[in-house]
């Protein structure tokens, strides 16, 4: 009899002053999370976080959901762009200080198809240890365009850093796992 894999942990934290004051609803939150349960066929569970922006409060959630919850990715949205307290670029680095640098570029690339101001985003990607970070920015519609971009990696990326196996449903989203010899 062949065991199912572990259920896979993951984090959605949304950093915004203003959704977290319940000044307006999170909606980027909830489109993160309803776009796992879309592409996943793997058993996962999320954890989800509405924090303020800042460089404490997104370090300090990024490592309590990796350390303590034991997270295998985790999704941030919000605080990308360059106004004073868009700090979770630098927040996530602190957190998870090995940079994969393809993740922003790509995301970028795909949203400057759509939007001018593509460029002002400075999210990034970066793992601690089996825990894989990855910052969207906080615009509901950036959601699902920038997560179609990197989704095809990531089951493996989690693979090679020794997080849950996760897969997609190939009729929905394929994702790419290269053939081991
Ligand atoms: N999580 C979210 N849910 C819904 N709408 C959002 C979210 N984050 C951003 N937005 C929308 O995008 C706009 C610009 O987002 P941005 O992240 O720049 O917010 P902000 O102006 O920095 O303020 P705050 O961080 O307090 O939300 C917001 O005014 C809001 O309309
Ligand atoms: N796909 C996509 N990317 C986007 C946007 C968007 O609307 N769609 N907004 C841009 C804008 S206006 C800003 S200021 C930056 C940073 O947003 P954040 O601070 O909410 O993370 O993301 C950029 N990237």
């Amino acid at each position: 009899m062949t065991l199912p894999p572990p259920a896979a942990v993951i984090g959605v934290v949304t950093a915004s002053d203003r959704a977290s004051a319940g000044i307006y609803e999170d909606e980027s939150g909830p489109a993160i999370e309803a776009y796992f349960r879309k592409v996943l066929t793997t058993p996962f569970r999320i954890e989800r976080r509405v924090i303020p922006d800042g460089f404490e409060s997104v370090r300090d959630t990024l490592i309590e959901l990796a350390d303590a919850v034991g997270c295998d990715l985790i999704v941030t949205t919000g605080g990308t762009g360059p106004a004073p307290r868009d700090l979770t670029p630098e927040a996530t680095l602190a957190a998870a200080p090995r940079e994969l640098p393809g993740f922003g570029e790509l995301m970028r690339k795909v949203s400057l198809e759509q939007v001018p101001t593509a460029i002002l985003s400075r999210q990034l990607a970066a793992h601690r240890g089996k825990c894989l970070v990855v910052n969207l920015p906080g615009k509901p519609a950036a959601i699902e365009l920038c997560l179609n971009a990197v989704m095809p990696a990531i089951p493996y990326c989690l693979d090679l850093i020794g997080a849950a196996f996760i897969d997609t449903d190939p009729a929905v989203l394929k994702s790419f796992r290269p053939k081991l010899k």
